[in-house]
């Protein structure tokens, strides 16, 4: 295994985010309300909860792609809700961020779509080097070499998936967040993911906020759970403990018949 991948503005025993009394609000509506949640360097950290509780817009914010109504948030030891365009961007250079449609420039090909973040942040990068550097992220992310010169378009539903984590994977960064990876995916195909991200975050030494509703990812690879009901994460930690909890929703989720399998299929690897 590879070695944790921290940063230096972090202390000893720090987590790799910090979230304190997170407060999110649309209008009248309260999507957070006092929300805490730590995310430990090298783990997989998967995040659940009901559809509309609030798991993307947590990851949205502490991204700094929103601004909390109220309270704190670090990453990497570094405040992310300051008003710092330099603190922000070196918190960006650090994030790989998988969304959940990809999110890929469909006029570009696979390769160029990689090459964006490493232009943004090397622009005088030769072009030769900016393409060996994309083949090398697209054969890590599972593709094909052929695949660097095709276009979203011309990809399969997995393919995609991995030509976004790719791209993710760009700036080599110890911090990646995943919107539903496996989402749409035919359970083979999502096995498969769920084994490549294990993979890499044991290769790479990576650090993962992984958003799902998929119970396998969740018995696969999670280290911890984290689960958002009532505007809060009422639980963090590992799935035995989670299932446990006396919770409505977790109660439904964990205990209903594809969870049931989920979890015998783990026992059966
Ligand atoms: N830009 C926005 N403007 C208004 N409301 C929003 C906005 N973004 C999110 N919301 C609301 O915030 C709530 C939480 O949304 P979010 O997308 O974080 O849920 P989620 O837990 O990720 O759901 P799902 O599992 O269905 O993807 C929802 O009720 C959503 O409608």
């Amino acid at each position: 295994m590879s070695t944790l991948r921290i940063a230096p503005t972090m202390k000893p025993g720090e987590p790799i985010v910090r979230v304190r009394g997170l407060v999110n609000r649309f209008g009248e509506q309260v999507v957070h309300d006092g929300l805490d949640l730590d995310v430990r360097p090298g783990e997989i950290l998967g995040v659940v909860g009901g559809s509309g509780s609030g798991k993307s817009v947590l990851m949205r914010t502490i991204l700094g792609l929103r601004r909390p109504d109220a309270g704190e948030i670090a990453v990497f030891g570094i405040d992310a809700v300051a008003h710092d365009p330099v603190r922000r961007r070196e918190i960006e250079r650090r994030c790989g961020v998988l969304f959940q449609d990809g999110a890929l420039f469909s006029s570009l090909t696979v390769g160029e779509n990689v090459q964006v973040p490493l232009k943004e942040y090397h622009p005088h990068l030769p072009g030769s080097l900016l393409y060996e550097l994309s083949l090398l992220k697209v054969k890590l992310a599972g593709l094909p070499a052929d695949a660097i010169d095709k276009l979203p378009a011309q990809l399969s539903g997995g393919m995609r998936k991995r030509a976004g984590l790719a791209r993710a994977l760009a700036l080599d960064p110890p911090l990646l967040f995943l919107d539903e990876p496996t989402a749409g995916l035919d359970p083979i195909g999502a096995a498969a993911f769920d084994r490549l991200i294990r993979t890499l975050q044991q290769a790479l030494g990576l650090t993962v906020f992984l958003i799902t509703h998929d119970l396998d990812t969740l018995y696969a690879i999670c280290d911890r759970i984290a689960v958002l009901a009532d505007r809060r994460v009422i639980a963090c930690a590992p799935v035995e403990e989670v299932e446990q909890l006396d919770h409505p929703w977790v109660r439904e989720y964990f205990h209903g018949p594809r969870a049931r399998a989920a979890q015998a299929a783990r026992e059966a690897i």
